[in-house]
């Protein structure tokens, strides 16, 4: 697939955030977060949303046969949806092998998200090949609710075909093919994308090997009405909950759920919205738009860490992807370049702090957009009864 990228694994992830019945919460849904197992060589034991590197299955050609009993409709428009949406980061756009370009890749990686979140938890988004209710992304302005489906291949099929998908990613092409179902690619909304820091890849992870890793991740967001079944794998995770936004924050700031910083901001964003359907009504109008490339630069300046994001005043114009240079250096203390440069999407470490593993510490701070006009998260969780960031 010429996806043997040198730097980095191309992955997806799925945010899937469910309708709660605990009407006593702050926030009226619960995202779901899976415990990654302690062997795992990249990120262990911490928790993320669902997700893992694409295969070559997930752009694979034979999709478009799957596709094909949908509507054409549909379909016709679906593609067209995505050649006119406009590049996206270079995950998606970057040039890929004639075979495997047959589907766009923002089909594929939605492909991938959603196979990924069947094997590690057992929840499945598909739909039936008849249903002629998709809600197509195109058409916002006529669609109210794009809530995501689960489909339903029966108890006694369920776990084998789980299993089969989870050993050979081809399997998913064959077991929608057999229930006439196609993944529900229309209900994910194409939230964010994350390229792991070179420094901090070195850093974060466990093992040798674990640390030389390096993901580019799509991060998909879908709404569910109700909480469904859902297991985890056993394997490559050991632990699955479901928790309200502002709850998963305060347990990480409690240390009782470890998180590492993308998924911390994902959840900061989060806390923006405290209905289910504030959040729909935003995703709506995120149909035709695209996201930015997320890549963390990390700064050393006299008396601690920054790690910037992009928009932020300190954000340099051409980042160092490959890690050729070192670190960036900026002469001044915190407090100092805290009010030289007032623009901040940053991540900040005191000295006092930095012999921590700082993916268990949260200080973001973040006033303006990235350029894509998404959501910012909160960064004053004063109303969680922690302190603000103090230099
Ligand atoms: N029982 C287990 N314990 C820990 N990790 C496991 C595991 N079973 C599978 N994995 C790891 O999970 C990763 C696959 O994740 P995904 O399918 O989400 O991309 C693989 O890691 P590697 O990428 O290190 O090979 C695989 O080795
Ligand atoms: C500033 C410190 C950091 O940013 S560390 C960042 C590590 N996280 C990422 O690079 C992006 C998000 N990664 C994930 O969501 C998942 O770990 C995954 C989907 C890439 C995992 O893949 P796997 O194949 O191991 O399941
Ligand atoms: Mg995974």
């Amino acid at each position: 697939m010429a996806t043997i990228l040198k730097h980095w694994r191309e992955a997806a992830t799925l945010i899937i955030a469910a309708k709660s019945k605990n009407i006593a919460n702050r926030y009226s849904y619960e995202i779901l977060m899976l415990k990654r197992s302690g062997k795992s060589k990249f990120m262990p034991s911490l928790s993320v949303f669902p997700g893992g590197v694409a295969e070559e299955a997930d752009f694979s050609p034979e999709w478009m046969d799957v596709f094909s009993s949908i509507d054409n409709d549909i379909w016709t428009r679906t593609f067209a949806h995505f050649s006119k949406v406009g590049q996206g980061p270079p995950m998606f756009s970057r040039q890929r092998d004639e075979h495997f370009s047959k589907i766009p890749s923002e089909v594929a990686f939605r492909i991938c998200a959603i196979r990924e979140t069947f094997e590690e938890c057992g929840i499945l988004l598909t739909r039936s090949s008849n249903d002629n209710k998709i809600n197509l992304l195109t058409e916002a302005s006529n669609v109210s609710k794009n809530y995501g489906k689960i489909g339903n291949i029966g108890i006694s099929d369920f776990e084998i075909w789980r299993e089969k998908v989870d050993k050979d990613a081809t399997q998913f092409i064959k077991m929608c093919q057999e229930f006439n179902m196609v993944p529900d690619i229309w209900s994910l909304t194409e939230w964010s994308n994350w390229l792991t820091p070179v420094t901090v890849a070195r850093r974060s992870s466990g093992t040798d090997e674990g640390s030389k890793r390096r993901y580019d991740t799509a991060f998909f967001l879908c709404l569910l009405d109700t909480i469904p079944d859902a297991v985890h794998d056993d394997k490559e995770t050991v632990h699955l909950q479901w928790s309200p936004p502002d709850e998963l924050i305060k347990s990480h700031l409690e240390s009782k759920v470890k998180l590492a910083p993308p998924q911390i901001y994902e959840i900061c964003r989060f806390l923006n919205f405290k209905d289910i359907e504030e959040l729909n009504e935003f995703c709506l109008t995120r149909i035709n738009k695209r996201v930015t490339r997320n890549f963390p630069v990390p700064a050393v300046c006299d008396d601690g860490i920054f790690i910037l994001y992009p928009g932020d005043d300190l954000y340099p114009e051409d980042p160092d992807i490959y890690g050729a240079k070192g670190p960036l250096i900026i002469s001044g203390t915190l407090r100092e370049i805290h009010q030289k440069y007032p623009h901040h999407n940053r991540y900040v470490l005191k000295d006092k702090e930095s012999h921590r593993d700082f993916i268990y510490d949260v200080k973001f701070l973040c006033n303006v957009t990235q350029g894509d006009e998404h959501v910012i998260p909160v960064t004053d969780l004063s109303f969680l009864g922690m302190p603000r960031a103090r230099f």
